[in-house]
C-alpha cells in the first residue's frame, strides 16, 4: 500500500515553547484516520503543519511523496475557518455562493459537481450569508468545500464541534458517502465515540508526541475495548498490556 503521508523527526516550537517533539508517522493510503488527543496535544498544530500553513522547526514532512510546503500545499486539503471570509470591512455581506466560487477560481482540483452533491445532502442553502448561518450550517459547509477539492490527503480538524446530534450524524455520514477509494481522511474531534465507527486507524497524541498509531480492530482484538474507552485509559494511565 502507498504512503499518503511520511512524517520524520519533526519538532516545532512556537514563541521558544516545544509544541510539537520528534513527530514520526508513516500513514497509508486509502484510510480514514482519527487523530486524537487531549485539549492542547496539538492536533490542530500538526495538522497545520501539515498542510503547510504552519513552517516546522526541523525534520521532513511529505504528502503523497511530494515535500516542499508549496506543492504540499496542492495535495492537501483542509477544514479552513469560514470566519476569515467576513473579517475585512464591507465583507459582512459575503453569501456561501460567493465562498464556492472562491474555491472554484483558487483550487484548479475542486469538483463544483461534488460540492453540489454535498450541499443537496446535508442542506446547504448557497443564497444565505455567511453572518446568517448557524453553527452545524458553517461546519457542514466547510466539509462540503474541503471534500469537493480532489486530493491525497483531507484533513478536517474538529468538524463536529457545536453541530447537534442529527448534524454530527449527517456530517458522519457525508464523509463516509464522498471519500474517495484513493483518497485518505485524518479527522480530529473530541466526539471519539461518534466518529469511531468512521475509523481505521488512530493516532494518538500525547505528551507532545505521537503516543500511539494502531488500526482499530488490533486496539478492540489486544484490549476488548472501544475507541473511546481506550483512548481515556491511555490519558488515565490505566492500560494493562498483558
Ligand atoms: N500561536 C501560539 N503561540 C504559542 N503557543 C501556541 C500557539 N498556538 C498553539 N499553541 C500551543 O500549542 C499547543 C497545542 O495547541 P493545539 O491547538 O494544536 O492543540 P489541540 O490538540 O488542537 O487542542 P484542542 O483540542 O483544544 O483544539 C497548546 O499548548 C497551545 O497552547
Amino acid at each position: 500500500m502507498s504512503k499518503v503521508l511520511e512524517i520524520n523527526s519533526l519538532n516545532y516550537k512556537k514563541n521558544n515553547k516545544l509544541i510539537l517533539k520528534d513527530i514520526n508517522l508513516s500513514l497509508d493510503n486509502g484510510k480514514i484516520i482519527g487523530l486524537l488527543g487531549a485539549n492542547g496535544a496539538g492536533k490542530t498544530t500538526l495538522m497545520r503543519l501539515i498542510s503547510g500553513v504552519n513552517a516546522k522547526t526541523s525534520g521532513q514532512i511529505a504528502v503523497a511523496g511530494v515535500d516542499s510546503k508549496a506543492a504540499r500545499k496542492s495535495c492537501v486539503s483542509a477544514t479552513y475557518s469560514l470566519t476569515s471570509f467576513n473579517k475585512g470591512a464591507g465583507e459582512k455581506n459575503t453569501k456561501v455562493k460567493d465562498v464556492v466560487k472562491f474555491y472554484i477560481d483558487i483550487y484548479p482540483d475542486f469538483s463544483f459537481e461534488k460540492y453540489q452533491a454535498m450541499a443537496k445532502f446535508l442542506e446547504i442553502p448557497c443564497d444565505d450569508k455567511l453572518v446568517n448561518l448557524s453553527t452545524g450550517t458553517g461546519e457542514k459547509l466547510e466539509i462540503a468545500l474541503t471534500l469537493a477539492r480532489q486530493v491525497p490527503l483531507y484533513l478536517l480538524d474538529e468538524p463536529l464541534n457545536g453541530v447537534d446530534i442529527m448534524a454530527r450524524k449527517k456530517i458522519i455520514k457525508s464523509i463516509i458517502q464522498w471519500k474517495g477509494d484513493d483518497s485518505t481522511i485524518i479527522i480530529s474531534s473530541h466526539y471519539v465515540k461518534e466518529i469511531s465507527s468512521l475509523l481505521d486507524d488512530v493516532v494518538i497524541l500525547k505528551d507532545q508526541t505521537v503516543y500511539q498509531v494502531s488500526p482499530v480492530e488490533d486496539i478492540q482484538a489486544k484490549y476488548h475495548l472501544g475507541i473511546e474507552d481506550y483512548y481515556e485509559k491511555v490519558y488515565e494511565g490505566g492500560l494493562d498490556d498483558e
